[in-house]
C-alpha cells in the first residue's frame, strides 16, 4: 500500500479502492507497487490502465453449479415459464411454417396445372396460412406476456432477497461498502439477473427452436445445399464461446466501476449542502467525469467486442446466403430442385441465420446475468458477523449492571487504529451514567458497542453478568432507547416517525403517544405546523430544524419505554429554552432507568452519579461530580477549565 500525489479524491476501479487520504494523496489498496509508480507517472490515464488490469484480472470462470443456481431463481415460475415455452413452440413453429407455405405457394403458381386448379389452391392456402398466422399472433402475446411477467417477479424476489440479506448485515459491513454501490446492486444487478433469465430465456429457446427446425427444413429440402449453408456454423460458434467470455468478464468490470461511480454521486448529491459550502459544484461534476471515463473505457471495449462480433456473424449470414443462391440457383437451372423449394431453402437459410444471432445474443446476456449474479451472491451468500435473527440467544428477566471488561476496539474499516483499549466500566441498574472527554476519545463508540452494533476486538461487555454475545440481539436492541448525535428522520410523518420506535410485536395507546409527545416536547412545535403530528417531513417532506429532529428522536426512542437510555449528546441540538425543557423531560424519564449518557454540556451531567473521563480511548478519571471538579490537576477539571463543556 503506498502513498501518491495525484489530485483525486476517490475512485473505485474494479476491486481496487483508492481512498481519499488528502486533497493531494491517495492510498491504493490492492494494486501492486509497479502499478501505483505507473500510476504516479501517468496520473489519469494510468488509472484507467489499472482499471483495465482489475477488469482482465478477473476473468471469471463459471461454473456449471452457478448456472444451475441462477436458473434456481425462476424455481417459482417454472409453470408460467413451461406454459411461456408452450407458446413459444407454437409461435415458432408457426413462423417456420411460413417459408414451407411459400414455397408451396409458388410451386402451386408455376404448376403445370390449369389456372383454375392452381387458383383454387392458391385461395386454400392462403386461407390456412392466415388461420395459422392468427394462432401465431395469439401465442406469440403468450409468449412475451408470461415471459416477461415471470422477469418481474424475478427481479422483485431477487432485489427483496439482497435487500434483507443487506439489513442482516452488521454495521462494519456496511462502513465499508458505499450506499450508492449497494443501491446499485439493488437496481441494476438485479434487473440483469432478472432479465437474463425470462425475456433473454425465452428469446433464447425461440432461437434454439428456429435453429433447429431451420436446420431440419433444410436439410430435409436438400441436404446437400444444407451442407453448404452449415459451412459458416463452426466459424460463428466459436467466436460466440469467444465473445461470451469476453463479455461477461467486461460486465462485471462495468458494473464494478458504476457502482464506485453511484457511491460517489450518492455521497455527494446526500450531502449536497457541504459540496454548495464550499463552492465545489464543478470540481465534483469533474471527478464524476473522470469517474464516468473509466467506465467509458470499458464501456468501449465492450462496444468494440459487440461490433466485431456482430460484423462477422453478419457477414457469415451473408456469405451463407449467397453460398446457397449460387449453388441453389444452378440446382433449379439443372432441375434438381425447384424455386419453391429454392425460396423455402433460402428463407430457412435466412431464419436460421438470424437465431444463430439470436442465440448469441442469448449466450451474452446469460453470461451477463451470471456476472451480476455473481456480485448479488456475494452479498447473500455472505453470513453476517452479528446476525440478527428473533430468539437467537437470551433474554434476561430482570436487566442487571452492564459492565465493560477490558474492552480493546478498532472499527473493521480501520483495524489498525485503536478506539478503545483495556477499558473497564461498570454501569450499575437504575443510575446515570456520564461519558465525558475530548473530541474523538471513544465517547460514542461506548455506546455503539453496547447497543452491539459491533463486537470489541477483545474483551467483555457483559449485562447482569451474561456476554451480550450471547443475547438475543433484537431483545437487547429492544431495551435500549438511543438518541443520537445527529437524528436521522425517515420519509413519513411525524407521528410514523415517532412510530417507527414501537418494539416489533408491541402497541401503543393514542393516550401513551400523546403523553410521549408532549414529554418530548414534541408537541411545541408541531402546533405551528399545520399538518401537525400528520405533516411529512425526511428527505421529500418538510425540513425540520435540529432541535425539532431531536424531540421527535428523543420521542421515538421513549416511545420503546426502554430499561436503558443511551443518550449520545442527546440534546446538543436544542437551543436553551429547548434544552431545559428537555432535560427536564429526560430527568423524569431516566428516573429508575439505566442511562449512559454522553455529553458536551455539564448542565446534562451534573445528576450522573457517575462521570467517566475519556482519553485516548482509556478511562482517565471515574467519579462524581463532586469528586471529579474537586480533585486537583485532574483531567476533568481541565476540561472544564478550558470550557470543553458549555458551562450553563
Ligand atoms: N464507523 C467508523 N469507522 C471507522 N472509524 C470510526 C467510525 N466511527 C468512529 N470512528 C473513529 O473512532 C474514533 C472515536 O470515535 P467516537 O465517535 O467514539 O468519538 P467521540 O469521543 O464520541 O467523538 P465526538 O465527541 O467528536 O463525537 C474517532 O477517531 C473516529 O474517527
Amino acid at each position: 500500500m503506498l502513498l501518491h500525489s495525484l489530485r483525486l479524491t476517490r475512485i473505485v476501479v474494479g476491486n481496487s479502492r483508492f481512498t481519499y487520504f488528502s486533497p493531494v494523496r491517495f492510498l491504493c489498496h490492492s494494486c501492486s507497487s509497479g502499478q501505483l509508480s505507473r500510476l504516479v507517472r501517468h496520473g489519469q490515464n494510468a488509472i484507467r490502465q489499472c482499471s483495465t488490469k482489475a477488469g482482465k484480472g478477473k476473468k471469471t470462470r463459471f461454473k456449471k453449479s452457478e448456472m444451475m443456481r441462477l436458473f434456481q431463481l425462476a424455481k417459482n415460475e417454472k409453470w408460467v415459464i413451461v406454459a411461456g415455452i408452450g407458446c413459444l413452440f407454437i409461435s415458432s413453429s408457426i413462423t417456420m411454417a411460413v417459408p414451407y407455405g411459400l414455397g408451396k405457394i409458388l410451386d402451386t403458381i408455376y404448376s403445370d396445372e390449369s389456372k383454375e386448379v392452381a387458383k383454387e389452391r392458391l385461395k386454400k392456402f392462403c386461407l390456412i396460412l392466415a388461420g395459422i398466422f392468427i394462432i401465431g399472433g395469439v401465442s406469440n402475446f403468450g409468449r412475451v406476456y408470461l415471459f416477461n411477467s415471470a422477469s418481474l417477479r424475478i427481479v422483485q424476489t431477487v432485489r427483496s432477497r439482497l435487500y434483507r440479506s443487506m439489513l442482516s448485515q452488521e454495521a462494519g459491513w456496511f462502513d465499508q461498502k458505499g450506499t450508492g454501490e449497494l443501491v446499485n446492486r439493488l437496481s441494476q444487478d438485479s434487473y440483469i439477473v432478472g432479465n437474463s433469465l425470462s425475456q433473454n430465456l425465452s428469446d433464447g429457446l425461440r432461437s434454439t427452436v428456429m435453429v433447429t427446425v431451420g436446420v431440419g427444413m433444410m436439410i430435409n429440402t436438400s441436404p446437400h445445399l444444407a451442407l453448404v449453408g452449415m459451412g459458416v456454423v463452426p466459424a460463428v460458434a466459436g467466436m460466440a464461446v469467444v465473445y461470451g467470455r469476453y463479455v461477461r468478464n467486461i460486465t462485471r468490470s462495468l458494473l464494478d466501476q458504476y457502482a464506485g461511480i453511484m457511491k460517489t454521486g450518492e455521497e455527494r448529491l446526500g450531502n449536497i449542502k457541504t459540496v454548495k459550502m464550499f463552492c465545489r459544484e464543478e470540481q465534483e461534476s469533474q471527478l464524476f467525469l473522470n469517474q464516468l471515463y473509466d467506465a467509458l473505457h470499458l464501456g468501449y471495449k465492450e462496444v468494440k467486442a459487440k461490433a466485431i462480433f456482430y460484423g462477422l456473424t453478419g457477414l457469415s449470414g451473408n456469405i451463407l446466403i449467397m453460398s446457397v443462391l449460387f449453388y441453389g440457383g444452378n440446382m433449379v437451372a439443372n432441375e434438381e430442385l425447384t424455386v419453391g423449394a429454392l425460396t423455402s431453402f433460402i428463407l430457412y437459410a435466412g431464419y436460421s441465420a438470424i437465431s444463430i444471432n439470436g442465440l448469441s445474443n442469448f449466450y451474452t446476456e446469460l453470461n451477463k446475468g451470471l456476472g451480476a449474479a455473481q456480485r448479488i451472491w456475494e452479498i447473500i451468500d455472505r453470513e453476517p458477523l452479528i446476525p440478527v435473527i428473533a430468539n437467537s440467544g437470551k433474554s434476561l428477566p430482570t436487566l442487571g449492571p452492564i459492565c465493560f471488561r477490558n474492552v480493546a476496539f478498532s472499527y473493521p474499516s480501520r483495524p489498525d487504529s485503536k478506539v478503545l483499549k483495556d477499558l473497564s466500566l461498570t454501569i450499575e441498574p437504575g443510575t446515570t451514567t456520564a461519558v465525558v472527554g475530548k473530541s474523538g476519545s471513544g465517547k460514542s463508540t461506548i455506546g455503539i458497542l453496547l447497543l452491539r452494533l459491533y463486537d470489541p476486538s477483545h474483551g467483555l461487555v457483559t449485562l447482569n453478568d451474561v456476554d451480550i454475545r450471547e443475547l438475543d440481539p433484537l431483545w437487547l436492541r429492544s431495551n435500549i432507547g438511543a438518541v443520537n448525535q445527529e437524528p436521522i428522520l425517515f420519509s413519513g410523518t411525524i407521528r410514523e416517525n415517532i412510530l417507527y420506535g414501537v418494539n416489533v410485536g408491541s402497541s401503543i395507546s393514542e393516550e401513551n403517544f400523546q403523553r410521549i409527545v408532549q414529554e418530548a416536547h414534541v408537541d411545541e412545535f408541531i402546533q405551528s405546523l399545520p399538518q401537525g403530528l400528520e405533516t411529512v417531513v425526511g428527505q421529500r417532506g418538510m425540513m425540520l430544524s435540529g432541535g425539532q429532529k431531536q424531540r421527535v428522536a428523543i420521542a421515538r426512542a421513549l416511545i420503546k419505554n426502554p430499561s436503558i437510555l443511551l443518550l449520545d449528546e442527546a440534546t446538543s441540538a436544542l437551543d436553551a429554552g429547548s434544552e431545559e425543557h428537555v432535560q427536564k423531560a429526560l430527568e423524569s424519564l431516566t428516573k429508575g432507568r439505566t442511562v449512559l449518557t454522553i455529553a458536551h454540556r455539564l448542565s446534562t451531567i451534573r445528576n450522573a452519579k457517575k462521570i467517566v473521563v475519556l482519553e485516548g480511548g482509556k478511562i482517565a478519571e471515574e467519579g462524581s461530580y463532586e469528586e471529579l471538579s474537586t480533585r486537583e490537576d485532574g483531567l476533568f477539571r481541565e476540561l472544564v477549565k478550558r470550557q470543553t463543556f458549555q458551562l450553563q
